[in-house]
């Protein structure tokens, strides 16, 4: 009887279908019209509203109304428009896709690189079981036993704490226990008269109910594979009674599981009602364009915004020189990851960008793309990008052709597709059709966003077992995200993940519209049109970690490489992007040669770098909008900084004296040393000016995590190149910082002048420079493994001062007013 589930060992990787491994996939040729279906349906639910915060570095701008009329030029814009109201929602969209997260530890290249990280932080241990998965069933049982602790999911106690077991581990365990009972007798009467062994000891009666819920649901759907209508139904009387979609999260679950089953057998015995169809629609189709439900999961739950900073990281990553850019894009939807790409072009100095190019490729809704044209436009226009958006419309994907496009052979071209292929998965000719065109146009890169999972399996219960543990999974991250009594929470589930679940589970042929696929599948797929798959960066990591440390959960997601390509452990999202490899590694090298190894990561990691010199709290003073008890907070702390720096920097002073091979580097680093007793004497001024108290001010948290990793630094283990890399990086950044607060244009209070002056002036840019040359010098030395380290503090030191400036952002309580 248990066969079906396949459940034996205590593991759910024997239910996934083959077309999940690594077969290549995508030959259609031959198929007949069901297995053709084996890699056809996706879920498209389109677009969302929008978020009021969007982005957690840069500063946004304005935009305006619709204007009519395409293709559209930034220049031909300019001055139309009053650029006013701050309007993020229409930038944004939203995605509810999400996926239970992987089943394998990460692999190589993330443990390496949080080792690394590790070594410099040994006041913050490095929890590598985040990268796991919750315990197997059995493990989880075992460990139940006598004794109820889980793992802490915080990192910040290695003590164990005792927690509520998640949804996925209640499916788990009713999973095992479901086996165990269906192998001594397949009479469904049985499953609720076994009693509590003993492994369920240390469980509340809520967790042991919630098993044997589940237990029944898993019966019932193996019930509906044999055909067994009637007695699948007579178990799912028992889940209806006992679930309800206000109750736990595993009762909300079995509650949608249980719907989507009853479902499925009227469809099946032709009982099926118009009345049934009518409440399966699309959400989408019922709701188009923003709404509260929208906005509140783009404000709460952090996946859209990794997705789209993980994809311009990318995207900037493979653009450094191109001053010409064309991106073709499918599934442009509110194309709020435009926004940040721009910010990121803006900054990019060492190449000014000539023209920004996007091409919308679409086959309905014209009105919508017109609409987040005229928006990018008016992004674009304040930023003073040139800019040109293009909408290419067409009937069937088979009609595109490169010449719609009408590229300059001067241009650099990329296409992002952001969960948008897989909606041609059900016409695998689409597909190929597009990626025969991405072919001939050369494109230097590609950036794929998509959910992984596997929603596609042929066989009926592998297929419902997938679902049952994604939206358990995706069950559990809403409940940790949203508030209990979000009534928008309730919309969400009740309205889109409801739907999910009814178009996998209850519909098949060409109504099963979502029908996610494993990567392996894409990769295979891609293969075929000779694409290679590159590598995502520490800075797309970094950029993911950045986004979700701004939501109130972001501490419990963590993130994996699969290979190439980055996985979020609260939501399958994915991104990838492909490109010659072989081509890009001679490119990066020879650029490291010709422009010095700062300034190659500094274009590498060109978002970060931004996000650290362009945050909102260097944006308010130089437009004039900062609070000014903000200035304050900040000023006491940075007190308190400059105070722990001191020995920091007599540390390197020390290190260049012991390994330094140019006696040049003494006299730099002293005048930066020397300096800080007229700093700290300033700070004191500066403090009693603003009537702050510097002697009874605590050190906030981010300032102490950022002086205990400049602790990490002066160990005698890390070398000079490393500690010096660090000590350019803490004052390059200020220094940009403040020099953009004294640029012309700047609209900086005059009090704030002086401060801004401090790290702004022109002296104190050129000392930068000194310490920039001196990095560079060493690190054309450095070996592969002290290279890697300098680039990974570099990127902490970015992510301290990103955390620095957040800090000051906060309420200012201590000093008065
Ligand atoms: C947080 C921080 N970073 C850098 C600096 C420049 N020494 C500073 N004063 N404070």
């Amino acid at each position: 009887m248990a066969d079906l589930y396949s459940f034996s060992n205590f593991s759910f990787s024997a239910v996934e279908d083959d077309h999940s491994s690594n077969k290549p996939l995508w030959t259609t040729e031959g198929l007949d019209e069901e297995n053709m279906f084996q890699f056809s349906g996706a879920e498209n639910w389109k677009d969302y509203g929008g978020i009021h915060t969007f982005s957690p570095n840069f500063g946004f701008y304005p935009n305006d109304s619709a204007e009519e009329g395409y293709p559209l030029s930034a220049h031909q814009q300019k001055g139309q428009h009053h650029l006013s109201c701050l309007d993020h929602e229409a930038l944004d969209n939203l995605q509810f896709d999400m996926a239970l997260p992987p089943l394998s530890p990460c692999s190589g290249d993330i443990m390496k690189f949080d080792e690394i990280s590790a070594m410099f932080s040994p006041s913050e241990p490095v929890n590598h079981n985040q990268f796991y998965l919750p315990l197997s069933s059995l493990e989880l049982l075992n460990n139940l036993h006598g004794k109820r602790q889980i793992q802490a999911s915080d990192d910040s106690t290695d003590t164990d704490v005792v927690r509520k077991l998640s949804t996925e581990d209640i499916m788990k365990m009713a999973g095992t226990r479901f086996v165990q009972s269906s192998s001594k007798s397949d009479d469904w009467e049985s499953l609720n008269s076994h009693p509590y062994d003993s492994c369920f000891s240390g469980l509340s009666d809520e967790e042991k109910e919630d098993i044997e819920l589940a237990e029944s649901l898993l019966a019932s759907a193996e019930k509906v594979g044999y055909q067994q209508f009637e007695r699948a139904t007579k178990l799912l009387n028992l889940c209806d009674s006992l679930s309800s979609k206000t109750g736990n999260a595993v009762k909300r679950v079995v509650h949608y599981f249980s719907e989507a089953l009853h479902e499925k057998i009227d469809r099946e015995t032709g009982r099926f009602t118009s009345d049934g169809k009518k409440r399966s629609t699309d959400p989408d189709e019922m709701m188009p364009g923003p709404s509260p439900v929208n906005v509140a999961c783009q404000e709460e739950l952090p996946f859209n915004q990794v997705a789209d900073f993980c994809a311009v990281q990318a995207l900037m990553e493979n653009l450094t020189d191109a001053k010409k850019i064309h991106i073709i894009d499918f599934g442009i939807r509110k194309g709020s990851h435009y926004t940040i790409l721009m910010q990121a072009l803006e900054s990019r100095k060492e190449c000014p960008l000539e023209l920004l190019t996007v091409a919308a490729v679409g086959t309905n809704s014209k009105e919508s793309l017109e609409e987040t044209g005229i928006r990018l436009m008016n992004f674009a226009y304040t930023m003073n990008i040139p800019f040109s958006f293009k909408i290419v419309m067409v009937s069937s994907m088979l009609d595109l052709k490169e010449s719609l496009f009408e590229l300059d052979p001067e241009e650099t071209i990329a296409v992002y597709a952001k969960f948008s292929f897989r909606s041609m998965l059900p016409q695998p000719d689409q597909l190929e059709s597009i990626m025969k065109v991405i072919r001939n146009i050369n494109s230097t890169v590609m950036v794929v966003t998509e959910v992984e999972a596997n929603h596609n399996a042929k066989s009926f219960v592998n297929r419902f077992t997938e679902a049952l543990f994604y939206f358990s999974a995706l069950f559990d991250c809403i409940e940790d995200c949203m508030k209990p009594d979000d009534p928008n929470r309730m919309i969400l589930e009740s309205q889109y993940l409801n739907h999910g679940i009814r178009n996998i589970v209850a519909m098949e042929g060409a109504e099963r519209k979502i029908r996610h696929v494993k990567v392996d599948v894409w990769r295979a797929f891609f293969s075929r049109f000779g694409m290679v798959e590159t590598e995502l960066s520490m800075s797309s990591l970094y950029q993911a970690d950045l986004v979700t440390k701004r939501y109130a959960s972001g501490s419990s997601c963590t993130y994996q490489m699969n290979e190439r390509h980055r996985k979020s452990n609260s939501g399958n999202n994915s991104s990838w992007s492909l490109r010659q490899k072989e081509e890009m590694e001679e490119k990066a090298k020879a650029e490291e040669k010709k422009i010095g190894m700062i300034e190659a990561w500094l274009r590498k990691h060109r978002l970060l770098y931004t996000g650290a010199t362009r945050h909102p709290f260097i944006l308010s003073i130089r437009d004039g909008s900062i609070d000014i008890s903000s200035f304050k907070l900040w000023l006491a702390q940075d007190y308190l900084f400059v105070r722990d720096f001191v020995p920091f920097a007599a540390n390197i002073l020390i290190k260049a004296w012991k390994e330094s091979d140019d006696s040049g580097d003494m006299e730099v680093i002293l005048g930066g040393v020397a300096s800080l007793q007229d700093e700290i004497s300033w700070f004191k001024r500066e403090a009693s000016k603003w009537s702050v108290s510097l002697s009874d001010i605590t050190p906030q948290k981010n300032n102490v995590d950022y002086c205990r990793f400049l602790e990490s630094l002066m160990s005698p283990d890390v070398e000079y190149t490393v500690a010096i890399t660090a000590f350019w990086a803490i004052e390059a950044v200020y220094q940009e910082s403040f020099a953009h607060c004294v640029e012309e244009g700047s609209e900086t209070p005059p009090e704030l002048k002086e401060t801004c002056e401090r790290w702004g002036n022109e002296g104190f840019g050129q000392y930068c420079q000194s310490l920039q040359r001196i990095a560079d010098r060493r690190l054309q030395k450095a070996s592969d493994d002290e290279l890697k380290k300098a680039e990974v503090v570099f990127l902490r030191i970015l992510e301290h001062e990103v955390d620095f400036w957040n800090m000051s952002r906060g309420i200012y309580e201590h000093f008065g007013p």
